[in-house]
């Protein structure tokens, strides 16, 4: 994964100081793209361990067209609590301590984060236990698989994005609307957080399948490895629905960050020497993406450089 080092390269070289919703501070470019031959291996960075388990879970959550955090935590997947926290904190039936700005917070006062560790221990179990509360607090609104799965179209009627797309490469491969758009101006109210990658479309040439993906915002040090490995995996399957191979996985990144905080984890990474990438099999058996389950996917020699952990901005 050369291109990923290039693009951490590039915006430590380019970028410039910036701040942000989070408070956190960050270096950002405006405006990078990387291509990416999925022949050459699956694009999972081996300069540090990602958690692919957590990429291929998120995945299926959206493709569920499910938005609430309940599935995650049934398959220990923690990656978005902080959102859904975040609604529960703020809402008139939160009587617990002041959970206030708890991101920054509890990076900076241990006492503080004893705390918010324990508040959302409890807001876990909760969406796990309880119906009402998971329905009311669990959900974070209409985010990707909302919008993937059901977007509510201005004439009343619900579409099914994923499902136009694939009856499309099969229908009409040269379509040049093969496209899923999870923007919607109307719905950044209902959102915990408005879409971060927002649209992405699908090429077919010589019996492959390639994707390009478009994020308005992007965190290069935690989100983008899940990001592209994601992306990766969601062709991957389509490819296989549609009786394809897979070709290219291109990236467009609009702001593209790196908080103040990563940049040593960034530099550990760039010190380290990639290795070669794995590949992902699939259940040969598995015939409808919708059907897809964690069991049904294989990453064979992987083979990654440690963890580096980092905080993450909310
Ligand atoms: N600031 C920020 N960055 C993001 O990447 C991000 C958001 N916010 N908000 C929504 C989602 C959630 N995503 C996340 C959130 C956390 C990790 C993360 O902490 N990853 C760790 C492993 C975590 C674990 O093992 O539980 C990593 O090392 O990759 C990754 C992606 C991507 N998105
Ligand atoms: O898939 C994702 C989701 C989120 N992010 C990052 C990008 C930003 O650092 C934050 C979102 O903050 P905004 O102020 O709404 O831009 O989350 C990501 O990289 N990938």
């Amino acid at each position: 994964m050369k291109q990923y080092l290039e693009l951490c390269n590039y915006v430590l070289e380019h970028g410039v100081r910036k701040e942000d919703r989070t408070g956190t501070g960050t270096i950002s470019v405006f405006g990078y793209q990387m291509r990416m031959n999925l022949q050459d291996g699956f694009p999972l960075l081996t300069t540090k361990r990602v958690p692919f388990r957590l990429v291929a879970t998120e995945l299926i959550w959206f493709l569920k067209g499910d938005t609430n955090l309940r599935y995650l935590l049934e398959q220990n997947n923690h990656i978005w609590d902080e959102w859904g926290f975040q609604k529960w904190v703020e809402s008139k039936e939160y009587t617990g301590p002041d959970m206030t700005n708890f991101g920054l917070r509890s990076q900076e006062d241990p006492e503080f984060e004893q705390l918010y560790k324990q508040q959302l221990a409890i807001y876990q179990q909760r969406v796990l236990e309880d119906d009402r509360f998971a329905e009311q607090f669990g959900d974070l609104g209409n985010v990707y698989g909302k919008q993937w799965r059901s977007w509510e179209g201005a004439d009343g009627q619900v579409y099914d994005q994923i499902q136009y797309i694939i009856d499309e490469i099969k229908r009409n491969p040269d379509s040049r609307r093969l496209l899923c758009n999870a923007w919607s101006a109307s719905e950044l109210k209902n959102q915990q957080l408005p879409p971060c990658h927002y649209a992405f479309q699908f090429y077919v040439h010589d019996g492959k399948l390639s994707c390009m993906f478009q994020m308005r915002s992007n965190d290069v040090f935690l989100g983008l490895p899940f990001n592209i490995a994601s992306y990766a995996l969601l062709t991957h399957l389509i490819a296989h629905e549609c009786n394809l191979e897979v070709g290219e996985l291109i990236y467009t990144g609009a702001d593209v960050h790196i908080y103040s905080n990563h940049i040593e984890q960034v530099q550990t990474m760039l010190e380290r020497e990639p290795r070669a990438l794995p590949t992902l099999k699939l259940n040969p058996e598995l015939k409808s993406i919708f059907d897809v389950e964690w069991d049904d996917l294989e990453l064979i020699g992987y083979d990654p450089h440690p963890p580096i952990k980092a905080h993450v901005a909310v």
